[in-house]
C-alpha cells in the first residue's frame, strides 16, 4: 500500500469545479476524459502483460474511461472484453462507447473473468452505496488482478462514508488528484498501491499527502540553542514525558529540559524536578513547550497548562492537556495530538470525513490539529491539509504519541510554520518507524 508523496487531494466537489476551470480554459471534458481513458489503458497494459483484459463500465464518466481505455487497449494490440452494467448515462460516456467498436456484454454472473479486471463501474459519483446483488456479482472477481480507475467502486470518494467496495484493487489509478478515499480509512486499504495520472487540470495543492521527510543538517553558524530549545513538562507519569523529552533531542532540537522528573532518558536531557518550572518558561531562548504526555485530567494539569498558555511560548498539548487549554488557547501557536478518542472528548460535535472533522477542529481552535491513527491527518486553521497514510502500521503500540509530541515540540521549537512543523514531526516519525520496522517499540524510535 502506498500512496504518491506530496500529491494533491481534491474532494469530487473540488474535482468538478478543477475540470470546469479546464473546460472554461479551453480542455473539454471529452479531452480530459480521453486523457484519464488513455492513462488507464497504459497501465492495464503495462499490468497485464500480454493477457486478457476485461473492462467493467459503469453508467456514468467513469465507464467513460473505461470505453476510452478499452478502444486504447485494443488499439494496441490487447485481447480486451467490456462487460457494462447498465446503458451510459452522461453525453461523454456514451460518446466514448460509441467510439468502442467491439462487443458489450453483460455485467452477470455467469460472464467468463480475465486475469486483469480494470474496475471503470462508479468514480467520485457514487451517491448510495452498491446493491448487494452487484457487490455479489464483483466479489466473484476476488483473487484477480484488479485495477482501479480512479477509485475502487463502492466507495465513498469523500470520505465521509463508511462504505468498502467488494473488489479491492491491486493499483488504483487516480485520475487529476487523489481523492479524500485514498488516504482515508476504511477506503484507503483497498486501494492497494495508488498511482496519480495527471490529466491536465491544475489541482489546488491546500491539500496533499504528506512530502517526503528530509532532515536539514545543521550549518557551520548553528548552535545548540539555535537548534531550538525544549521544554517538556511531566506529571504523574513521567516515563512518558522523558519519551517526548528524548525524542525532541532525535528530532533536532538542540537543548530540552524534562521538568518534573527525577531521570532523564538521555543524559543530555536535563531533568530536574518541578519547582524551577515557571522560571523555565520565562527562560527567552525557550521555543516550545510540551505538555500532556504521561499526565491525567486534574487541577495539576490545568495548573501546568495555564501556566504554558500564559508563557505565550509555542506549545504541543497531548492527551488530557488538549481539553483543558481548548477553551483559552485562542490566537496562540499551537500543535494539538489527539488521537480518535481525544478528538471525540475535546471535538464532540464535528461530523463528515476525518478531513472534514480535522479542519473543523482546527479552525474552531485557531491551532494546527494532528489527528493521530492509520490515517493520520493534519490540520491548519487556515485550511490546509497533509495526509499521511499509509503511515507504518508498527507505530500502532504505546508511547508512539509520546515520542510524537516530542518531536513536534523539537520542529517548533526550529521556528518552523506550526503546520511545516507538524508535518515534519509526522514524516520524522514514520520514517524512523520505517527504518525499524516489525517488532517496534516506542524506546526504539529514541535509541540510535
Ligand atoms: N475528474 C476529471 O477531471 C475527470 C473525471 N472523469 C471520470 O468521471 C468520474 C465521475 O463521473 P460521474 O459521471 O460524475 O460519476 P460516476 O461515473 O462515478 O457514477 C455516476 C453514475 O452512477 C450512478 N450511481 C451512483 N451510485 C450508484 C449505485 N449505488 N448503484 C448504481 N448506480 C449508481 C449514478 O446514477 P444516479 O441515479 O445517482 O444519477 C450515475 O449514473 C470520475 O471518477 C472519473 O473516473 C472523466 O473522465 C472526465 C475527467
Ligand atoms: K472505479
Amino acid at each position: 500500500m502506498s500512496v504518491p508523496a506530496d500529491a494533491p487531494i481534491l474532494t469530487s466537489e473540488a474535482m468538478r469545479a478543477a475540470e470546469a476551470l479546464c473546460a472554461a480554459g479551453g480542455t473539454s471534458l471529452a479531452e480530459l476524459m480521453e486523457r484519464a481513458g488513455a492513462a488507464a489503458a497504459d497501465l492495464a497494459w503495462r499490468m497485464a502483460a500480454g493477457a486478457p483484459v476485461l473492462v467493467l463500465c459503469g453508467p456514468g464518466n467513469n465507464g467513460g474511461d473505461g470505453y476510452v481505455a478499452a478502444r486504447r487497449l485494443a488499439e494496441r494490440g490487447a485481447s480486451v472484453r467490456v462487460a457494462a452494467l447498465a446503458e451510459p448515462k452522461t453525453d461523454l460516456a456514451r460518446a466514448a462507447r460509441a467510439r468502442w467498436t467491439g462487443g458489450v456484454e453483460a455485467l452477470t454472473d455467469e460472464m467468463a473473468p480475465a486475469p486483469l479486471i480494470a474496475d471503470a463501474l462508479f468514480g467520485v459519483g457514487l451517491t448510495r452505496p452498491l446493491g448487494d446483488e452487484l457487490a455479489e456479482r464483483l466479489r466473484r472477481f476476488a483473487g484477480r488482478r484488479v485495477l482501479a480507475v480512479d477509485v475502487p467502486s463502492g466507495v465513498d470518494a469523500d470520505g465521509g462514508r463508511d462504505w468498502t467496495p467488494p473488489l479491492p484493487a491491486d493499483i488504483t489509478l487516480a485520475l487529476g488528484a487523489l481523492k479524500p478515499a485514498h488516504v482515508l480509512l476504511p477506503a484507503a486499504p483497498y486501494c492497494g498501491r495508488t498511482l496519480l495520472a495527471g490529466i491536465g487540470i491544475a489541482a489546488d495543492r491546500g491539500m496533499t499527502t504528506l512530502p517526503r521527510f528530509v532532515g536539514e543538517a545543521p550549518d557551520a553558524s548553528t548552535h545548540k540553542f539555535s537548534r531550538g530549545m525544549v521544554l517538556v513538562r511531566a506529571g504523574p507519569m513521567p516515563g512518558a514525558a522523558g519519551l517526548a523529552a528524548a525524542a525532541a533531542l532525535r528530532a533536532g532540537a538542540g537543548y530540552v529540559v524534562l521538568s518534573g522528573a527525577a531521570r532523564a532518558p538521555f543524559s543530555a536531557v536535563i531533568a530536574e524536578d518541578g519547582e524551577g518550572y515557571a522560571g523555565r518558561l520565562d527562560d527567552a531562548r525557550l521555543g516550545a513547550v510540551v505538555v500532556g504526555p504521561g499526565y491525567p485530567a486534574g487541577a495539576a494539569l490545568d495548573r501546568d497548562v495555564k501556566a504554558a498558555l500564559a508563557s505565550g511560548k509555542p506549545l504541543v498539548l497531548d492527551a488530557a492537556a488538549i481539553a483543558s487549554a481548548l477553551p483559552k488557547l485562542g490566537g496562540m501557536t499551537a500543535i494539538l495530538t489527539p488521537h480518535e478518542g481525544e478528538f471525540a472528548r475535546a471535538f464532540p460535535d464535528f461530523g463528515g470525513s476525518k478531513i472534514e472533522r480535522a479542519r473543523a477542529a482546527a479552525e474552531q481552535s485557531g491551532a494546527v490539529v494532528i489527528c493521530k491513527g492509520a490515517d493520520t491527518i493534519v490540520a491548519a486553521p487556515d485550511g490546509r491539509v497533509a495526509a499521511a497514510w499509509p503511515g507504518c502500521p508498527w507505530l500502532a503500540t504505546a508511547g508512539t504519541g509520546d515520542v510524537l509530541a516530542g518531536a513536534c515540540g523539537a520542529m517548533l521549537a526550529h521556528g518552523r510554520d506550526p503546520f511545516d512543523a507538524a508535518v515534519a514531526a509526522v514524516g520524522w516519525h514514520i520514517v524512523r518507524a520505517q527504518a525499524i520496522g516489525p517488532g517496534l517499540v516506542a524506546d526504539d524510535l529514541i535509541r540510535d
